[in-house]
């Protein structure tokens, strides 16, 4: 019978079928931070455990790292218990790690694929709901709880329940001006903040065959958003392309076995999926969020939605309350709403490509004077490195932006990088849930492209006519 690739996948994986769709799943990799692994750590020496293969692991520390004056100390005493809790952990665990000062630092779901880690074909799992990005790479990724960091870390396994085979389809040509974020938005936003529930979504189609990399890891990122188990993109030339001559991609030797290995985990003609979607993606256009959740999108040359527009009751009232929480008026022009700040970073937008859009809009220009604090946060060392020996900072510094260290910033606020009460942020990270990037803050979420022609605009703006 033809397989999907999660099939393929699972398959692979599984060391004990325990009926009605549930196995015991070997996990290859897993990735550590500093937020969710105290616990599992704690865990482990309470009961007298060790890590069953601690060459599976890469710890490095995101969510709390300071982007800047690293050298002092972090005024957060919370971040700093946990920051010193990782550092000691991985030293009494005997685990690579990658500490705050290491040019290859930063957010645990750029540095997994950019080392290598990340590959074809293996499980890949980390206390954090974003491991989903590793999909670009046709990884079977997802995110899992504290309880489950310290179950893999003593066994290598996790007891799982299958999740149905979903393929959403992007066909035709993604417009000018439009990127992976807009793909991943506009997906959302046709299916809904629960429309993966229970799926493993396979993103296929031209316009992600498409798409570089870095774009099929800003789209895989966002299918937790969509409420997906995992997402998933067939690895191609690009992939193999990336990952060649990587620290942990396999050597020489081992290369070709490798690459044909990765070239059987296509899903099979004639596959059959649980559920299929199919977006035309020359109908995308650059879009941002109205409201607090990621699926509350519209089009740049839209207007803030009419709360009788939604047929559910429930969202409906959903929408009012967002409407007073974002200070948005209904029929309201995007291209009205004010940016107050600016954030071009986090696990979704932080790669060289997504530095390289942003530096293109903004070369020459500058900040309007009604942004109070336009940040640039790199994704990792490495990809600061690239972006600096390309000059791109010397660009944004000049218009006015703020060049950071890397780490997720202000997409969560877990450090000093927040935004007031009120202030509208044009962001290019994933969620646009209440308070997120600070108390009473308002996030629109945007593609880097559409954020730096916010920053220069002072208010949303139509990149393409920029
Ligand atoms: C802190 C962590 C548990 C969390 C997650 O799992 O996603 C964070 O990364 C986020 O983006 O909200
Ligand atoms: S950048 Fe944001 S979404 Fe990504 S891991 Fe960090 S906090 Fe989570």
């Amino acid at each position: 019978m033809p397989k999907t690739m999660y099939d393929k996948i699972w398959e692979n994986h599984v060391v004990e079928d325990r009926g009605n769709g549930v196995a015991l799943l070997y996990i290859d990799r897993h990735l550590v931070h500093e937020v969710t692994s105290p616990q599992a750590f704690e865990g482990l020496r309470q009961s007298g455990r060790t890590i069953h293969r601690p060459d599976s692991i890469i710890a490095v520390p995101d969510h709390n790292v300071p982007t800047k004056d690293r050298h002092l100390p972090n005024p957060d005493p919370m971040s700093t218990a946990q920051l010193k809790a990782l550092s000691e952990n991985v030293a009494e665990f005997g685990l690579d790690y990658i500490p705050m000062d290491d040019i290859r630092q930063g957010i645990v779901h750029v540095i997994g694929p950019e080392q290598g880690f990340t590959q074809p074909g293996v499980t890949l799992v980390c206390g954090d709901s974003h491991t989903s990005t590793h999909g670009a790479f046709g990884a079977l990724a997802f995110g899992i709880g504290t309880s489950e960091v310290e179950h893999v870390m003593a066994t290598q396994t996790l007891q799982l329940k299958k999740s149905k085979n979903m393929r959403v389809t992007v066909t035709g040509e993604l417009p000018e001006g439009c990127s992976a974020k807009d793909v991943a938005l506009a997906i959302i936003g046709a299916i809904g903040t629960g429309g993966g529930t229970a799926q493993v979504i396979e993103y296929a189609g031209p316009v992600i065959e498409g798409l570089s990399m870095e774009g099929r890891m800003t789209l895989c990122n966002m299918a937790i958003e969509a409420g997906a188990r995992a997402g998933l993109v067939a690895p191609d030339e690009k992939t193999f392309e990336y990952l060649k001559g990587r620290p942990y991609a396999p050597k020489a030797g081992q290369w070709n076995s490798a690459v044909s290995f990765w070239e059987g985990l296509k899903t099979d003609e004639g596959a059959v999926f649980d559920r299929e979607v199919v977006i035309d993606g020359s109908e995308i256009a650059p879009l941002v969020t109205w409201g607090t959740s990621p699926e509350d999108v519209v089009p740049i040359t839209g207007t803030v939605p009419m709360v009788a527009s939604f047929s559910d009751p429930a969202k409906r009232e959903s929408a009012e309350k967002s409407l007073v929480y974002m200070g948005l008026r209904e029929g309201q022009p995007m291209t009205e709403v004010p940016v107050d700040r600016v954030f071009i970073g986090s696990c979704t937008n932080s790669r060289i490509e997504d530095i390289r859009a942003a530096a293109a809009v903004i070369k020459g220009r500058k900040v309007s004077s009604r942004v109070i604090e336009a940040l640039v946060v790199p994704g990792s060392g490495l990809v600061k490195e690239q972006a600096e020996a390309e000059g791109l900072d010397k660009i944004l510094i000049e218009a006015g932006f703020l060049w950071r260290e890397p780490g997720c910033s202000m997409c969560l606020a877990m450090n000093p990088d927040k935004a007031g009460k009120g202030e509208h942020v044009a962001s290019t990270s994933n969620r646009n849930f209440v308070s997120r990037q600070g108390p009473g803050a308002r996030t629109h979420l945007v593609s880097p492209a559409m954020a730096a022609a916010a920053a220069i605009a002072g208010h949303f703006v139509d990149v393409r006519k920029f």
